[in-house]
């Protein structure tokens, strides 16, 4: 009887213990398991940021010549910068392409830029414009300046602080109604937010051209990865939209250096960043520093022309049509934050012409201050 007992014991213990056996072997297997589904999660996150390519179904993989389709380049739909030379030789913005611009501080991307959006809506593009710095009303006052001219700009008691006379403001913002959309920060800098937002703007407002300044105030927190694999992530992403929504993408990246002459390799993120551009651009600003770099880089002497220019935008990369190492020297109008072609260029965007092109003398009407 005791034996029997003992035996009914034992067994038990035996079972208890190859059950719990059996349960320290589950746990052991989801352990396992742990890496591979973060791995898991970490992909579906990152494929949120990024989503491969998507494959048309309904097409063959690989195409024979006879079945390509030949695609008109259409000019018409390239959009011109205003800048001579640059459109001269890349003839302009296509769609479907991102061009990234880099320069260190004040070397004039974002007024660049800004000048870009009112090139843009003169030509009958739709620009959308993401301006993490500067609220909606301050990027207004710029473009409202440049808008304006020289012609307009009314000196103030401070040292290069223009004004514009009410009702040439009001003209300018009726011209851009419509066609220009600036981002409201107010509804935050989270990167998926500001693209979600971009997207509907686009499909909401038929725009062809976006301008997002720039990648350094766009928050990436919700993005996995490394900083350069979240700024690489998302440079890739914008090159597919530019591609999905048949738009182009002109994006800031600062230098991740703040001295010494700025090149390509200096774009923050990694090569990847630069290999998805289009284009890449430099923004020089044509100081004592710039002009003794190039001069130790180059081999420039004192009498190269680009000696003689405000602000210098170097294109070091052009897919389309392989342009590089092309410098392009602009004139700076303190008065109306201009990029101008020639030190005396005048020019005269839609808000002050008629429906036949004409352009109408409104300053002969606007009592200026002395
Ligand atoms: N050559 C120049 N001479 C004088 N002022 C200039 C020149 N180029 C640009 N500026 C002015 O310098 C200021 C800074 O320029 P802007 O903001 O366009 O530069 P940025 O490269 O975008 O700078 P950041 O990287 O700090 O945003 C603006 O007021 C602009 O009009």
């Amino acid at each position: 009887m005791e034996e029997e007992k003992e035996r009914a014991a034992f067994t038990k213990k035996e079972i208890d213990y190859h059950a719990e056996l059996e349960a320290i072997n589950r746990e052991l297997a989801e352990l396992e398991q742990l890496p591979v589904n973060a791995e898991r999660t970490f992909k579906a996150k990152k494929s949120e940021l990024r989503p491969d390519i998507v494959t048309k179904v309904d097409e063959p993989i690989f195409l024979t010549p006879t079945k390509i389709k030949a695609v008109k380049r259409d000019l018409s739909q390239v959009i011109p910068s205003g800048i001579e030379i640059l459109d001269k030789r890349i003839i302009g913005f296509n769609k479907r392409e991102l061009t990234i611009w880099s320069g260190s501080n004040g070397s004039g991307k974002s007024s660049i830029l800004s000048q870009l959006a009112l090139e843009s809506v003169d030509h009958n593009f739709n620009v959308a414009l993401f301006s993490g710095e500067l609220q909606a009303d301050r990027v207004m006052n710029w473009i409202t300046l440049q808008g304006a001219g020289k012609r307009y700009a009314q000196p103030t008691k401070y040292e290069n602080y223009y004004t514009i006379p009410e009702e040439v403001k009001n003209k300018i913002s009726r011209w851009l109604d419509g066609k220009l959309y600036i981002y409201n920060n107010n509804h935050g800098l989270k990167v998926l937010d500001v693209i979600r937002a971009i997207e509907e703007c686009i499909d909401n407002n038929k725009i062809d051209v976006v301008i997002i300044d720039n990648l350094m105030s766009l928050d990436l927190s919700s993005v996995h990865g490394d900083k350069y694999d979240k700024q690489t992530d998302l440079v890739l992403r914008l090159s597919q939209l530019s591609k999905d929504k048949k738009v182009h993408i002109h994006f800031v990246s600062h230098p991740r250096k703040s001295i010494g002459f700025l090149r390509k390799t200096d774009i923050s993120g990694t090569a990847d960043i630069t290999n998805a551009a289009d284009n890449v651009f430099l923004c020089h600003r044509c100081n004592n520093d710039f002009k003794r770099n190039i001069k130790e880089y180059f081999g420039f002497k004192d009498d190269n022309p680009l000696m003689r220019y405000d602000n210098v935008i170097e294109i070091t990369k052009n897919r389309d049509l392989g342009v590089s190492d092309l410098f392009v020297g602009l004139y700076y109008e303190k008065e109306s934050k201009r990029f101008l072609n020639t030190p005396d260029e005048t020019k005269y965007y839609g808000w002050e012409k008629d429906k036949e092109g004409f352009v109408n003398c409104l300053q002969d009407e606007i009592p200026f201050a002395e």
